[in-house]
């Protein structure tokens, strides 16, 4: 199987090691529009997003490696609208209970701990070291950044941003587009389209809808 990833930044890198380290893929190809200048990218960078159906078949996988959670909802759903098939990506050295599920398209990257009964959307990031713990809910395109810890009974909604290093305590419910700064401990519900930080963390402003 071919894999096609959407996005050559930093997080393409993460994504594309993260495959290789699968073995589940015999070449790793991407798109991305600033092509024409990515020659020193470590992977083949062979055309720009928009030319994503020219390689489409039915031994091409697709994902959307972008770290920004609206543009990696935008394209994971034209993607899916078009009809490609799009694969999960998991790292080795993840630990994902087999009692969780993980939703297409999303990444578990290398140390993080998904745990039993929790659901992880579609389009989601559990990046480095991050922890979900039991019995939680991730809606779609949610990214929980680098070293966070979410304890058990969270729900967090569709296209959440949690900053590096967040902790969220038990039974919390953050609503949809909420975003944490780095280093945020969430003792409270964060309504939709918030930004809180610190500690205790608290709302500053809105994200926008
Ligand atoms: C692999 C990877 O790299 S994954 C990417 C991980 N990325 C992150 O973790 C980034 C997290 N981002 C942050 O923490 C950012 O600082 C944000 C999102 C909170 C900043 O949001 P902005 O909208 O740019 O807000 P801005 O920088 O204007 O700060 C607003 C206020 O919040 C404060 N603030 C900003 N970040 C934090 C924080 N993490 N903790 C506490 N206070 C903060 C600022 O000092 C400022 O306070 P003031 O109004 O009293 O001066």
């Amino acid at each position: 199987m071919r894999l096609i990833i959407l996005g050559a930044g930093g997080h393409g890198k993460v994504a594309a090691e993260c495959a290789s380290l699968t073995q589940q893929f015999s070449e790793i190809l991407f798109l991305d529009d600033e092509c024409a200048k990515l020659q020193d990218y470590p992977w083949k960078v062979v055309d720009i997003l928009d030319n994503f159906a020219l390689y489409k078949n039915t031994e091409t996988a697709f994902f959307v490696a972008m770290g920004n959670n609206r543009l990696r909802a935008q394209w994971q759903n034209t993607l899916t609208s078009a009809g490609l098939q799009l694969t999960t990506l998991c790292h080795p050295k993840a630990l994902i209970s087999s009692y969780s599920q993980i939703g297409t398209g999303s990444l578990v990257c290398a140390g993080a701990v998904v745990n039993p009964f929790t659901c992880i959307g579609n389009g989601c990031i559990v990046n480095t070291g991050a922890i979900i713990e039991h019995d939680c809910t991730m809606s779609d395109f949610v990214h929980v950044a680098p070293g966070s810890v979410v304890a058990g009974n969270v729900s967090i909604g569709e296209g959440s941003f949690l900053g590096a290093g967040t902790k969220i305590i038990p039974g919390i419910t953050l609503g949809s587009w909420v975003q944490t700064g780095a280093g945020a401990t969430v003792i409270s519900n964060i309504a939709a389209n918030s930004l809180a930080v610190g500690v205790p963390a608290v709302v500053i402003k809105s994200t926008g809808s």
